[in-house]
């Protein structure tokens, strides 16, 4: 089957700013990629870019084979779900779906039908006949979702959408997003959450002012990982005074809570525990525990976006000021 997105060398500028660089990207049919990467790192543009409401400057995007940004059909193939909730609150869920049927040209005798599929893949024809402005907020992030899939589009595009919601509204949409890769509809999901891009994603791709600085299969990624030393995690018996934390920086030791108890290596240096837990408290680190951790997809985002030596930068930084104003 032909990739569902192709992304060739795309750059795109917004007010005179490069905000992406040689982008080369393709999405598989049936497939989850999640985009990581810091705020500002353009994951919003890239999909923008995809769902075809801006061009690029330079290079090609194609959906289904045709530019997004001039062929209607290929708009169509792509479900866009932005970041915030944009639905008419004052109308009902399933008044608000029939909107967005008419917006996506459907016929008039189709949209029952397509209103009626999409609150069921978003599990909520409990609410159909709420008004939206009434309804709770994870909720609403599960209607802003339905509205994206009304099309039935072969692509779904979710700018983070679980940011701010409880667990429970979090598992209700990862519950929708498990039906529609069942259905082999595929998905590309910016998310600032780990645990939530390992349990969705086939792909992850992290990008970095702009640019894509690491992209592979979830599942190689993190077994090259683990083919290295494991990480370790100390857990201290009182938070470290000054001299304390000053051996646990130059270990590679880096803080993991706001208690102070909790550090973590970032280099995953291959001392073994009782060696390091020795060598830590002869140097007056109030160590209790060293436990092995098995390196997770925030370990790889670490790596990927650490700056790196001179000539083996794979990072460039390609805007002078990088992040938001
Ligand atoms: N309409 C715009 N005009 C000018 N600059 C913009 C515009 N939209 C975004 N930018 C800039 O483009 C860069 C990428 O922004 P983008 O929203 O794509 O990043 P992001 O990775 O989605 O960030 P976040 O995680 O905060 O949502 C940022 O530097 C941002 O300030």
């Amino acid at each position: 089957m032909p990739p569902v997105a192709v992304l060739t060398n795309v750059a795109l500028s917004l007010r005179g700013r490069r905000v992406l660089d040689g982008i080369d990207l393709i999405l598989e049919a049936g497939e989850t990629l999640a985009l990581l990467g810091p705020n500002g790192a353009g994951k919003t543009s890239l999909m923008r870019l995809v769902a075809g409401r801006l061009g690029p400057e330079a290079g090609t995007v194609r959906v289904g084979g045709a530019d997004p940004h001039r062929a209607g059909a290929a708009r169509r193939a792509v479900g866009w779900v932005p970041q915030e909730i944009a639905l008419y609150p004052r109308l009902t869920v399933a008044e608000n779906l029939s909107v967005f049927a008419q917006l996506a040209g459907l016929p008039r005798r189709e949209r029952r039908a397509a209103v009626d599929r999409a609150l069921g893949l978003a599990d909520i024809e409990a609410v159909a006949h709420r008004v939206v402005m009434t309804l709770s907020g994870g909720y609403q992030r599960r209607v802003n979702i339905a509205a994206g899939l009304i099309g039935q589009p072969a692509l779904v595009l979710l700018d983070e959408p679980t940011n701010g919601v409880d667990l429970a509204a979090r598992a209700a949409i990862h519950a929708v997003l498990h039906r529609l890769r069942e259905q082999g509809t595929a998905i590309l999901i910016a998310t600032h959450d780990f645990p939530e891009a390992e349990r969705l994603a086939d792909r992850v791709a992290f990008l970095a002012q702009g640019r894509i600085v690491r992209e592979g299969r979830l599942a190689d990624l993190l077994a090259r990982l683990r083919t290295g030393p494991p990480e370790r995690e100390l857990i201290l018996d009182a938070a470290p005074d000054a001299a304390a934390e000053q051996v646990l920086r130059r270990a590679g030791f880096a803080s993991a809570g706001v208690s102070g108890l909790r550090w973590r290596t970032s280099e995953r240096a291959g001392l073994d525990g009782a060696a390091l837990l020795g060598t830590l408290r002869a140097q007056g680190v109030p160590v209790g525990e060293v436990r092995v951790r098995s390196p997770r997809l925030e370990t790889l985002y670490v790596e990927a976006l650490r700056p790196r030596d001179v000539g083996e930068a794979e990072v460039r930084p390609l805007v002078a000021s990088g992040q938001r104003p």
